[in-house]
């Protein structure tokens, strides 16, 4: 395991390997910040963080931005406790901002199944806007069971069990600040 755990005893021991570090991931949202800003230049860009696993990465993505941008929310789930989507996706939050006619960006911690943003992407395409473009830190290829088109992608990762920046399991580890695998033995998998 890799030393950044040692700083969470409590739950150092439920990690497998650490799959993207902190430095990785700041160094590589200020890329996909710096590709964000050319290609809205001169435009007003509208970020959508899902909740709650986007948090970490709309807060530090948003730090490198020079655009003229908003940010709305959306709570949408899927997984509940587990570590499989269900395939049924529910709006627990819905968005504030009325989206037609505006650049729609939304920001995601990880396209899995893809389940959940082929949802999404269909609902608020639905809304009328401008434009709307994916921003997703982490994506897991071998899992597809939709494609989904990402416009900024952070890191394809393997087919495994993940969390930390945000992403959680049953609520747990979202606060650490880089990507872990979680070992098997704490899901009972
Ligand atoms: O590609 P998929 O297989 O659909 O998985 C991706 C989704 O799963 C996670 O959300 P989750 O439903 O766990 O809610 P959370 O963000 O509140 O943790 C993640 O934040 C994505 O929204
Ligand atoms: O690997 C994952 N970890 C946590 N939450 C998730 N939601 C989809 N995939 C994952």
């Amino acid at each position: 395991m890799s030393t950044q755990a040692w700083n969470y005893p409590e739950v150092g021991g439920d990690l497998v390997n650490v799959v993207v570090s902190e430095e990785q991931i700041r160094q590589r949202l200020s890329e996909m910040a710096a590709r964000i800003d050319e290609d809205y230049a001169g435009q007003e860009v509208l970020l959508i963080g899902v909740l709650k696993g986007a948090a970490m990465v709309m807060s530090d993505l948003m730090r490198h931005l020079r655009s003229d941008v908003s940010m709305d929310w959306m709570a949408v789930s899927s997984y509940g406790k587990g570590t499989k989507s269900s395939g049924v996706v529910r709006i627990l939050k819905d968005l504030d901002t009325d989206l037609t006619g505006r650049h729609v960006l939304i920001v995601e911690d990880i396209i899995d199944s893809g389940l959940t943003l082929s949802w999404l992407i269909e609902n608020l395409r639905s809304r009328g806007p401008a434009s709307l473009e994916i921003a997703t830190l982490l994506r897991k290829p071998e899992a597809a069971k939709v494609e989904v088109d990402v416009r900024y992608l952070g890191f394809d990762i393997a087919n495994e069990f993940v969390v930390g920046y945000g992403l959680d399991y049953a609520e747990r580890y979202r606060q650490l600040p880089f990507v872990a695998v979680l070992a098997p033995h704490v899901y009972g998998g």
